[in-house]
């Protein structure tokens, strides 16, 4: 049996000045599914998921969400981005967002309090099923050992991590990342395709990515994006292997 999409899009257009950024794009997402967003620039990939978190309202087309897997669809677009956030839709920019003047575990405190919207009046209880949560998120992300230090001295791809953390710690049900790995080291890389992995155990995920390498080795299905339409959809051998997608990438004329 077919399982039903958490997220998906139909027909989405989106104009800038009557620019065309995206064209009756549609898209379907399976519940703990990896998916890669790939296409060359100005493809409409960002634009794509901007439209997913309410940051651009499309002129044309619809997202709908199942906020629960038994649940019916909500439209998201007509929400606003705070809205869409709390239904369980979480987006992470390229910069990493993150208090450089606090410490790694303050950073992941203040989004456990964000969610639970609990400041004040903790009970010795709530302290420390917070303090567990926030251990156990601190191991996923691989930055036990650095809990205390200061975020800002963070190496680039701890502060990706730390910023994942945080989204995590907010329990949202889908991810939308923007090239996560930007300027990682192939060590950084690796880390983080694992814990995309084992983010997917639970949630689905997003990945905007220019990285072939990494959608290679972290890839199960693929979505290709061109001209702000969708161009291919399939496994990395079948977009490697298609003669629309060679000549985006490449220039080749097929045949
Ligand atoms: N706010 C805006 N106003 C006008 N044009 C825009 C705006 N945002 C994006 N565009 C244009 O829409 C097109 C798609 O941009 P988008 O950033 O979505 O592409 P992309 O596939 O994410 O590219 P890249 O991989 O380079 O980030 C581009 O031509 C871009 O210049």
């Amino acid at each position: 049996m077919k399982r039903e999409p958490i997220l998906r899009s139909e027909k989405v257009t989106v104009e800038f000045d009557g620019f065309v950024a995206v064209r009756e794009m549609s898209f379907e997402l399976a519940d703990r599914e990896l998916r890669f967003l790939i296409g060359p620039n100005g493809a409409g990939k960002t634009t794509f998921l901007d439209v997913i978190c309410g940051k651009v309202r499309p002129k044309n087309g619809q997202v709908l969400y199942r906020a629960q897997s038994s649940g019916s669809e909500v439209p998201l677009t007509r929400r606003k981005e705070h809205q869409i956030a709390s239904l369980g839709i979480a987006r992470k920019f390229q910069a990493p967002s993150i208090f450089t003047d606090l410490t790694v575990f303050e950073n992941l405190e203040l989004s456990v309090q964000k969610k639970k919207g609990i400041l004040a009046a903790m009970t010795t209880g709530v302290k420390r099923e917070m303090r567990d949560r926030i251990q156990g998120q601190l191991e996923m992300i691989g930055l036990s050992d650095k809990s205390g230090f200061r975020a800002g001295g963070l190496s680039h791809g701890e502060k990706q991590w730390l910023e994942i953390g945080m989204m995590l710690l907010q329990d949202p049900r889908v991810l939308l990342l923007d090239e996560p790995v930007a300027g990682m080291t192939d060590a950084e890389t690796e880390k983080t395709g694992e814990l995309l992995k084992e983010i997917t155990r639970e949630r689905a995920v997003v990945v905007v990515e220019h990285d072939m390498e990494f959608v290679r080795n972290y890839s199960s299905l693929v979505t290709v994006m061109h001209e702000g339409q969708l161009l291919k959809e399939g496994t990395m051998s079948d977009i490697q292997s298609d003669d629309r997608v060679a000549e985006v990438y490449l220039g080749k004329k097929a045949g």
